[in-house]
């Protein structure tokens, strides 16, 4: 039995690619804070829904995805009534397994993962690393969960702030450049439906592109750019913006965010 537990934006994603993989609704058990959202996702996925504690004591894999914020209250509510034998698996930005371990019994194996929205299309990427008491059968129970829905990748837990910021808030950075895109686009004087599909589609051809063509991100891009043509001349412009800089900041913004949620 899964228990999801925190089952808003990430819970709700994660609920419906396990069932879309295969799990029957009867498998899993969902806990809510709110009452009106336990209804709703009864409703949506006929799954059943309990209270924390119920869920902690029924299922042997637990989902924590509550925010940063609110996992030291849902441990402290849960933690006692977690099994020796349970798996607990955090989706949380920033909290480490020693956090959550603390907060449970001695021994209770705890595996950390970073997904991202993508998980509705069966295009995550995730990023898993195991706790002090996870061991091989804990990390591959985690991918089993996670590989129906995306791609899975096993990095130390040092790395999952970076992956937080990387991966896990990535999908964010690419929307935000399709909307100025967009703009671009409006400025130049399209209709507005027209430019977001010209930039959806030139993003989904890149992306399709970038994964399998086997190129370099850099060829595929000076496939692109002729000399002396108009890409160069964006480019120009993005450079003298310090844009590529700004990336790199923004990022690591990221990852420096997800290190102060550790902290509370
Ligand atoms: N969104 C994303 O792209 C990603 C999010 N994550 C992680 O997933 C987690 C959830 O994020 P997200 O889904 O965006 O946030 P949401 O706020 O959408 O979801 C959190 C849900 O947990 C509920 N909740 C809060 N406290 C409790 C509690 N004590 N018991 C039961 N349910 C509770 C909230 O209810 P209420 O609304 O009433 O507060 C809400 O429905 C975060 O830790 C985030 O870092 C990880 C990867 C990507
Ligand atoms: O913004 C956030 O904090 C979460 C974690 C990664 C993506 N969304």
């Amino acid at each position: 039995m899964i228990a999801i537990l925190g089952a808003g934006k990430m819970g709700e994603a994660l609920l419906s690619g396990v069932l879309r993989a295969g799990r029957r609704p009867s498998d899993l058990l969902v806990a809510e804070r709110s009452e009106e959202r336990g209804a709703l996702l009864r409703e949506r996925y006929g799954v059943e829904v309990v209270s924390n504690r119920e869920a902690a004591a029924k299922a042997d894999t637990l989902v924590l995805a509550v925010k940063p914020q609110d996992m030291g209250t849902l441990l402290d509510e849960i933690g006692p009534h977690v099994p020796s034998g349970g798996l607990v698996i955090s989706v949380a930005a920033g909290i480490t397994t020693a956090f959550i371990e603390d907060r449970l019994p001695e021994g209770v194996p705890v595996v950390r993962v970073m997904p991202n929205t993508p998980v509705l299309v069966d295009e995550a990427m995730s990023v898993v690393s195991a706790g002090s008491h996870a061991d091989e059968t804990h990390l591959r129970k985690a991918e089993e969960l996670l590989t129906p829905v995306g791609k899975v990748l096993r990095l130390p837990e040092s790395l999952q702030d970076g992956a937080t910021a990387l991966s896990g808030s990535g999908p964010a950075y690419f929307y935000y450049l399709v909307e100025a895109m967009v703009d671009a686009g409006i400025l130049l004087g399209m209709p507005r439906a027209a430019a977001l599909e010209m930039v959806v589609q030139s993003a989904v051809g890149a992306a399709v592109m970038l994964r399998d063509s086997g190129e370099h991100p850099v060829t595929l891009r000076e496939n692109v750019t002729s000399p002396g043509g108009t890409t160069i001349a964006a480019i120009r412009e993005l450079e003298r913006h310090g844009v590529r800089a700004a990336i790199l900041e923004a990022i690591e913004a990221a990852r420096n965010r997800g290190r102060e949620l550790a902290s509370g």
